[in-house]
């Protein structure tokens, strides 16, 4: 309980600048050390109880539907009552609204009204994630993923760090260390984590808009077809302030990392060689509409981008 106040109070109004400025915020030492260390026990214990199961990925090839796993990474969703009842103070935190409440008064653009949990453990080895973004507009209506890290022995050199990207700012790494929240956009933030050594403990707690959600937007795309090319200096600029345009950019941006990242977080398999296939695939018609809206082609396509992206800032994230 004392822990859960000292949390709310960590919710400053700083935390929404840097989210929607940043498209980050790092929130450090808001539930205690001992807090942590009691929610990693209880992760452990679910993970003790059989209740994780490997993190896996859906892809559909021809029709077909294949998981891709990750290896040495375990997950469950804090929804079963069985699993609540193996973490209670994880729990406590779930049916907590400060943070969706606080997120929702102080960036107009969001009214955040549900929320869920998901447990995960790192077994460690190199488990890592590829690179992604948490959801998109027409999947589901998470908005902000804030993830808490339960780590106290975590050492520089382990590894496991939360790399963001930021684009068209560099990249951020994070260390996964002990009472850290890190809190980001869910459709637009794309990020990653780096292979990990040892076990690595941490939860998400994923904020949504689950009613009166307005239909989502044009896909981009879509609009990206419609727009007449080359398009001029400003229109591309205009294009790059919202949050989702610069998210394809950065799918082209950085296509050779995200690959590697997808052949370092899963085995070989056929369902890796269909998400790589995919990712190409979707890399190359993103290159093929920029060039003919830039007018600029091969090597000097992503320079121009990142300056258009740089003429575009300082941009809002939410
Ligand atoms: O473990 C982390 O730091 C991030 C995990 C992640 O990106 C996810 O669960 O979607
Ligand atoms: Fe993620």
């Amino acid at each position: 309980m004392a822990a859960l106040l000292r949390w709310r109070s960590a919710i400053s109004p700083g935390v929404c600048t840097a989210l929607q400025r940043d498209g980050c915020a790092v929130i450090d030492g808001a539930l205690g050390a001992n807090w942590c260390l009691a929610a990693r026990g209880e992760v452990e214990r679910v993970w003790r109880a059989g209740r994780l199961h490997a993190n896996a990925t859906h892809i559909v090839r021809a029709g077909e539907r294949q998981l891709l796993p990750k290896a040495s990474i375990l997950e469950a969703e804090l929804l079963d009552p069985a699993v609540q009842a193996v973490a209670p103070l994880v729990a406590e935190l779930q049916a907590d609204a400060t943070l969706r409440t606080m997120l929702s008064l102080l960036l107009p653009r969001l009214r955040l009204d549900s929320q869920a949990i998901k447990l995960q453990v790192n077994e460690g080895g190199g488990g890592c994630f590829p690179m992604h973004c948490d959801s998109d507009e027409e999947v589901d209506g998470r908005r902000v993923s804030a993830i808490f890290y339960l780590n106290p022995h975590w050492r520089p050199g382990d590894g496991g760090e939360l790399r963001l990207y930021p684009f068209p700012r560099e990249p951020v790494d994070i260390a996964p260390a002990c009472d850290r929240i890190v809190l980001f956009p869910s459709t637009t933030m794309l990020h990653r984590v780096l292979p990990s050594k040892r076990d690595r403990y941490c939860f998400t707690l994923w904020l949504s808009q689950s009613r009166g959600r307005p239909p989502p937007p044009t896909p981009l795309p879509v609009l990206l077809q419609e727009m007449s090319a080359p398009a001029s200096r400003e229109a591309l600029v205009a294009l790059l302030r919202e949050p989702q345009a610069r998210r394809y950019v950065s799918k082209l941006f950085y296509a050779a990392p995200w690959a590697a990242s997808i052949e370092e977080s899963h085995a070989p398999s056929p369902a890796r060689d269909a998400a790589l296939e995919q990712h190409w695939r979707e890399a190359r018609a993103l290159e093929a509409v920029f060039t003919r809206l830039c007018g600029v082609s091969g090597k000097r396509l992503r320079p121009h981008l990142l300056d258009l992206a740089l003429a575009a800032a300082p941009t809002a994230w939410l």
